[in-house]
């Protein structure tokens, strides 16, 4: 009846994730953050900390995405909880708190849940409109119940999803790599946190970025410093990388200062 006692395992790697079906590619300035159902209630059946899937959520943050949380409310009625009730009893009836190292933010949208699914009863889906974000991040727990289902119903509103395989957690790890399957074949990008926080990093990315700030197109090989790239443009990316989770300093660019050298000094920050 209610959920059984679990144990943490190691989260899916790269290498598991399944073959990709849809050709979407994150934006940050298109994607939203969910942080689902993260409540000590629903992780207190692993029966110890989830170091892994807690530290890997948090580190999304430095995406610093709108981001919005999904939290049951307890002592929830048999009329609220509807069928919930035949499948998982009475419930969530305390220890509702988001875990305290993802204690959501004041400009953070904590949004009541009541199903399985993050858009039943709520108005994710008018806050996402509002925002002009079309692409969302699903992070959380369980995979194969509140994952999915808010996964496709995102899918059915016409927002690009991506699930992140290792910031995600299930009943067991057998249950979340076939979950991460059915997400894949279904509606989402199936990625890892890694391949997130470097997305917009790749040496086509860089190039792009770098020449937007020049008058004159530039070699990879090209001294920038020479090719008009002043110092506060230079900072100016510097800031911009680091809101995105890389930390390059000054000294790191300045050591190869060429579309290639930035390149590589962003791979070396990860
Ligand atoms: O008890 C519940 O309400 C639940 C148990 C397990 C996962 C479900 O999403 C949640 O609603
Ligand atoms: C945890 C939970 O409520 C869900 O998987 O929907």
């Amino acid at each position: 009846m209610s959920i059984p006692t679990l144990d943490i395992y190691p989260l899916p790697t790269e290498a598991e994730l399944p073959k990709p079906r849809v050709p979407w590619t994150f934006d940050p300035n298109r994607a939203a953050l969910l942080i689902h159902d993260m409540q000590r209630y629903f992780l207190d059946f692993y029966g110890e900390e989830f170091g892994e899937l807690v530290d890997n959520i948090a580190q999304l943050r430095k995406l610093d995405l709108p981001t919005f949380y999904t939290a049951q409310p307890p002592k929830q009625s048999p009329d609220e909880r509807g069928l919930l009730s035949d499948r998982w009893g009475p419930g969530i009836q305390d220890r509702e708190d988001i875990v305290a190292p993802l204690a959501p933010a004041s400009s953070d949208v904590v949004l009541t849940k009541h199903r399985y699914s993050a858009f039943h009863r709520t108005d994710l889906a008018e806050r996402l409109a509002a925002a002009g974000r079309d692409q969302l991040i699903i992070t959380g727990v369980y995979a194969h119940i509140g994952i999915t289902a808010t996964a496709l119903d995102a899918f059915s509103h016409g927002i690009e999803t991506f699930v992140i395989a290792d910031a995600i957690a299930d009943f067991g790890r057998g249950r979340h790599v076939a979950a991460l399957e059915h997400l894949s074949a279904t509606c989402a990008v199936v990625t890892t946190l890694n391949r997130l926080l470097d997305s917009g990093f790749g040496l086509a990315d860089v190039r792009a970025q770098v020449l937007a700030l020049l008058d004159e197109p530039a070699d990879d090989d090209e001294n920038l410093i020479d090719a008009g790239l002043d110092s506060i443009r230079v900072m100016g990316l510097i800031e911009d990388w680091k809101e995105r989770g890389h930390n390059v300093t000054f000294a790191d660019l300045a050591a190869d200062p060429t579309i290639r050298g930035f390149h590589a000094a962003l791979e070396a920050a990860r």
